[in-house]
This record gives structure tokens, C-alpha cells and sequence, in this order.
């Protein structure tokens, strides 16, 4: 899940394919082997202090998000309005009407509010609803054990939130897609996830992934009768529960489909494919930190599509359907008591009272995050089961709820808010930094090993080698060494007065080593401009083979024969020359904390470019 170490901003970086002829020449001499040995140390020192760094915030976003969703509850009630259907009848009055944490219900005389964290009116995308459950998909990649229920009265849209449909994706596939996505950008460590599905069915557990043997009836081979079992440390477990590992967003999407396609349906006089069963997915997250932490935390993240609340009656359901319907209001009530109990902190927990509470055991209680979100219907004729789903949801809701709070203590709560949200962009902020110098480091490490490793042939063994069709490429090379000899004598402190370099000359090297370092930075950061040349392999402007190369390339593409594998650009032809050679003394360092690339020039012996 985590990205090559050479990659920039999660990029593999451009590398140009060097020709053979090429690696010939990079010669790396034993006292440039030392040094470059001590870079690398260097280097790699430097990403052992970046990802103590990186953990440390990382350490300082958890808590902090940890704080936040505490100070907003662990036990969230969202409220959704479906929109009116074809077939609902319409009133002038609407008996539905919402605010932003609000929604009030009017009929007959009667008018009920219910305050709520968040309550989304009818026209609210399924974009918007799966923004508010984001941080919880991130409280789950950070150990915390989430849960996330939908219920309702039957065809209020709880399959539609859950799941939704190929135009509207649903809060379960975005949940998915999600998870890798963040997966892939902690670097601090690394997740792995595995998926299971099953469904309760008339207190039954059935197995929604369990593979269907051969010469066996399908309904036969997934009407198993699962058991749920609790470790001594109180972390459930259900006895042959098909667990899936899912690598990645498709094999997760093509599992969860596998899965609801098992899912029972049924007709009823209510919903064309009412769900008759709760529907639970479950995704096991698995964190490990890097060497410095390596215990693997395991958290749990449910997404449950409740069957439909339903009064029994008006669905006008009879036999087998009467007892689904009987079942999932069994099992609803039993999850609203144990929430209640949860939420007055009440030593005795009802967990025992349904499969449904059983199976959640783990994922309800302490240092769990738990979002319900009620659906409900904007009808009239609905009114009633509406005010019955609101009551559930109001009863599930924190004692605490901010409403209730004093005025002083909902404006320190409000502060501390806006605090926690701050520490934790910042830490987000310095993540990213820190992870963006760890690639530039990594890749700066890698370019080095590779010019280590380079095998330390002469130049003039490199020189045979040249006898490959690309007379252009020859042609670079020759041109080198005939202008390092002529040039030679520019070099070093015995030079005659005359022949050493003019103010103005050294101002234009100094601008041209400027704008070099500039273009190697550029392309660590994975800016690919006409840069060709990976860090290590940049040229000094002062470097003699360099100048030449520049000269003999400039001479070409004025002829318009240009070597495939040069590029100049054409602002600085001289400066954004890229041959994708490695002279031998050029190394690439960093300097901490910024990690600037710097050019580690070295003297020249003459006798190696004789
Ligand atoms: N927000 C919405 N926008 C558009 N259509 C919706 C919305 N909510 C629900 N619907 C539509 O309403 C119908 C019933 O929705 P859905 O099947 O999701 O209800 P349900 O609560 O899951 O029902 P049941 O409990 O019987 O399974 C579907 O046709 C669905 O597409």
C-alpha cells in the first residue's frame, strides 16, 4: 500500500533510460566511494528522523480526531428525509420541516421537534451525507472500532443511504473506495483490510460470502446458523464467518456486490424489495506501525442497513412475513435499549437480548464510535411511523446533548472544537510535508546506491565500448574529453593571471550553478520540466565535459540534429541541457531539515579526462 521508495508526491520519478554506452562512463573513484558511502549513512539517518517526526504527528492527529468525535458524541444521531416517491401522495402542507441539527413534524394538531447532530432534508445528495461520515472511516483506520446503522420505517431510503444505486452511489462503496484511498496516503503505516457479510434473519445468522460448495442447493449452503463468541478481553467473534482479504477498491466492490446479491428480499404491500433482514458488512482493519511500533492494532468497522421498522399492520403482512417483521422490531428495540444503557453508563448492558446486540458487542460500547442514522418518510400518511422512529432515535441520542448544555459551557465546548479541528489540519499539514521530504530523501538514497554500485571501470575501457551505431552519442562523448583537455587549464590555483575567469564570467557560473541546483529541486519534487537527468546525474555548469556537451549539442540543434536524449529548452538551452550520463564526481545530498538538493562538486585529477 505504500508507495516505491524513488517515487515524488506518490510519482515514480521520471528516469531517463540511459544507454548503456552511458553507464560505461560513470566511473566512480575509491575516495569518491567513501564519500558517497557517508551519504548515503547520511541519508539514511535523515528518513530514520523524518518517520520518527512523521509518527509523532501522526501520534498528535489521532488524538486529536479522537477528541473531536468524543466532544461531539461517540453515540451520533443523523435524521434523513427521504424525497417525496412517484407514487407518494402529495399534501400542500407538508407535515416535514428541517433545520440544520432540527426537524419538526406537524399533523392534526400536533407538532413535535427533534433535535439531532446533523438532519438532511430531502434534497440531500449522497455526496453530502458521506462528507459527515468521513472522520469516522478515519477514526477506523486509526483503531477505533466504528459503527454506522440505518434505520427506519420500511422504503424511507435506508438500502438507498447504505448502498444507493449506480448513478448515487451509497455510503458502503464510497466507504470502500475511501479506505484505500487513505490507506495509500499513510505513510506512517500500514493498513490491510478484510471484509466479511452476514446478514440476521429471523435471529439467524446467515453467511452473505461463504463460497457455495458444489452439488449443494445455494439456499441450503448459506442458511448456516453462525455462533458468536466472546474472548476473554471481551472482542466478539463469529464462528465460521467467511472473512475476505480485499487488496484493493475492486475486489472490495466485486465481495460487497457478491454479498448483497445474497441478501433476502421479499415482497411486501409497503416496498417493492423490502430488505427482511439487517444487513451487515463488516471491515476489518488491520494498522501496523513502522519497525519503531510494529504491534498491529485491529479495528472493526460496521456498515448495517437495518431491516424496516415497520407497524406490522399496516404492511399488511401475514405469515412468514409477519414473523420478519416481528424479528427486526425485536432486534431494534433490543439495539435502542442497549444504547440507552451505553448512554446512561449503566453497569449492566442488555447485549444479550438479540443477535443484532450480540454481534455488536465489541463495537458499541467504550472508546467506540457509533453513528445511527434515522430515516423517515415526508407523507402524511407516514406521520405516525415517523414520530415512532424519531422517539428511537432521540432515546439513542447523548443525555448530554449540547441543547441541554449552560450557555458557558456550550461556548468552551464550541472553542475546544475549533481548537482540536486546527491541531489537526496542522498535523495533517506537517504529515504531508514530512512525507514529501521522506520521497525526496528516498529517492535522493536510491540515485546514490545506484551510483555506488556503479562498476569502477576506466574511462578509456569506457571509450571502447563506444563502437554502438549512435554516432551522435560518440560524438557527445569525444567532444568531452577534447574540451576538458582544452579547458583544463582553467582550472586550479596555478593557473596564469590571464587565463583565470573574468567577474563576469564567474557571475554567469555562479547564476548557471543556481539555476542548475533549481532544476535538480524541481525534479525531485516531481516537477518534470525538459529535466531529463535524474539528481545524481546533473551536470555542473563548471564541470568541463558539461561545457562541452552544451557546446556540441548547441551546434546540433542549430544543425536540427538533435540526439533523441538531449533536450534543451529553449529559455536556457545551455543550462536545461539533460544527457542521461552520470559524471563521476557529481553526487546528490540533502541538507536537513529542508532536504535541499545540493550539487557535491568535486575537484577533478586531470589525468582522468586524459
Ligand atoms: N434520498 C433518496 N433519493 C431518491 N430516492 C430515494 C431516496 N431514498 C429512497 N429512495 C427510493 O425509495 C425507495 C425505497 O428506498 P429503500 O429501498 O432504500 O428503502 P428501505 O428503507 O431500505 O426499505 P426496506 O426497509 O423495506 O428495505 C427506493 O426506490 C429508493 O430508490
Amino acid at each position: 500500500m505504500g508507495s516505491s521508495p524513488n517515487s515524488l508526491n506518490g510519482q515514480p520519478p521520471d528516469s531517463p533510460s540511459v544507454p548503456a554506452i552511458f553507464t560505461d562512463v560513470n566511473v566512480v573513484p575509491e575516495q569518491d566511494k567513501n564519500q558517497l558511502e557517508q551519504l548515503i549513512a547520511n541519508l539514511e539517518g535523515e528518513i530514520l528522523q523524518l518517520r520518527q517526526k512523521q509518527n509523532l504527528f501522526d501520534k498528535k492527529r489521532r488524538e486529536a480526531l479522537n477528541k473531536l468525535i468524543d466532544m461531539k458524541g461517540s453515540i451520533r444521531v443523523f435524521c434523513r428525509v427521504r424525497p417525496y416517491l412517484m407514487k407518494s401522495r402529495r399534501k400542500i402542507r407538508e407535515p416535514i420541516s428541517t433545520g440544520s441539527e432540527m426537524i419538526v413534524v406537524r399533523s392534526s394538531g400536533i407538532r413535535k421537534e427533534f433535535n439531532f447532530d446533523k438532519v438532511f432534508p430531502q434534497e440531500a445528495s449522497q455526496e453530502e451525507i458521506f462528507v459527515e461520515i468521513a472522520p469516522l472511516l478515519r477514526s477506523a483506520l486509526d483503531g477505533h472500532h466504528v459503527s454506522i446503522l440505518a434505520f427506519g420505517q420500511t422504503g424511507t431510503g435506508k438500502t438507498f443511504t447504505m448502498d444507493g444505486t449506480n448513478d448515487q452511489i451509497g455510503i458502503i462503496p464510497r466507504a470502500l473506495e475511501e479506505l484505500f484511498s487513505q490507506a495509500s496516503l499513510d505513510k506512517s503505516s500500514s493498513l490491510n483490510f478484510s471484509m466479511s457479510m452476514l446478514e440476521v434473519y429471523m435471529g439467524n445468522l446467515r453467511d452473505l460470502l461463504s463460497p457455495k460448495p458444489p452439488y449443494r442447493a445455494y439456499e441450503a449452503a448459506t442458511r448456516y446458523n453462525l455462533n458468536i463468541q466472546t474472548d476473554p478481553k471481551g472482542l466478539v467473534e463469529i464462528e465460521g464467518l467467511t472473512e475476505v482479504q480485499i487488496p484493493d477498491f475492486g475486489k472490495a466492490r466485486w465481495w460487497y456486490n457478491k454479498g448483497k446479491r445474497v441478501r433476502s428480499t421479499s415482497w411486501t404491500n409497503v416496498n417493492e424489495a423490502s430488505s427482511r433482514s439487517h444487513c451487515l458488512t463488516r471491515i476489518t482493519v488491520f494498522r501496523r506501525g513502522d519497525a519503531l511500533e510494529a504491534n498491529t492494532e485491529v479495528s472493526k468497522l460496521w456498515m448495517v442497513d437495518l431491516g424496516g421498522s415497520e407497524r406490522l399492520l399496516k404492511t399488511g403482512a401475514t405469515g412468514q412475513t409477519l414473523d420478519e417483521g416481528r424479528a427486526i422490531n425485536l432486534s431494534i428495540s433490543a439495539l435502542g435499549d442497549v444504547i440507552a444503557a451505553l448512554k446512561r453508563k449503566r453497569g449492566h448492558v442488555p447485549y444479550r437480548n438479540s443477535k443484532l446486540t450480540q454481534i455488536l458487542k465489541d463495537s458499541l460500547g467504550d472508546g467506540s464510535k457509533v453513528l445511527m442514522l434515522v430515516h423517515v418518510s415526508p407523507c402524511e400518511e407516514d406521520v405516525g411511523e415517523t414520530i415512532c422512529s424519531l422517539n428511537f432515535a432521540k432515546r439513542a441520542r447523548a443525555v448530554e446533548s449540547v441543547k441541554e448544555l449552560p450557555e458557558e459551557l456550550k461556548k468552551h465546548r464550541e472553542r475546544r472544537i475549533v481548537e482540536l479541528e486546527k491541531d489537526m489540519r496542522e498535523a495533517e499539514e506537517e504529515i504531508q510535508k514530512i512525507t514529501k521530504q521522506i520521497q525526496k530523501a528516498e529517492f535522493l538514497l536510491s540515485e546514490n546506491k545506484k551510483l555506488f554500485s556503479t562498476p569502477n571501470k576506466s574511462f578509456e575501457a569506457a571509450e571502447k565500448n563506444l563502437q554502438g551505431p549512435n554516432e551522435d552519442l560518440k560524438e557527445v562523448i569525444r567532444t568531452t574529453q577534447k574540451s576538458e583537455k582544452a579547458s583544463r587549464r582553467s582550472v586550479g590555483s596555478s593557473l596564469p593571471r590571464f587565463m583565470t575567469s573574468t567577474v563576469a564570467s564567474r557571475q554567469r557560473q555562479s547564476i548557471a550553478e543556481r539555476e542548475i541546483v533549481g532544476k535538480v529541486t524541481s525534479l525531485q519534487s516531481g516537477t518534470r520540466n525538459s529535466v531529463q537527468l535524474s539528481g545524481s546525474q546533473s551536470l555542473s555548469f563548471s564541470d568541463f565535459r558539461f561545457k562541452s556537451i552544451v557546446r556540441s549539442s548547441n551546434k546540433k540543434t542549430r544543425h536540427g540534429e538533435m540526439n533523441a536524449n538531449l533536450t534543451v529548452s529553449p529559455k536556457c538551452k545551455d543550462l536545461d541541457l539533460k544527457v542521461p550520463s552520470l559524471p563521476r564526481s557529481k553526487m546528490v545530498t540533502s541538507s536537513d531539515p529542508n532536504l535541499r538538493v545540493t550539487l557535491c562538486r568535486h575537484k577533478r585529477r586531470m589525468s582522468d579526462f586524459i
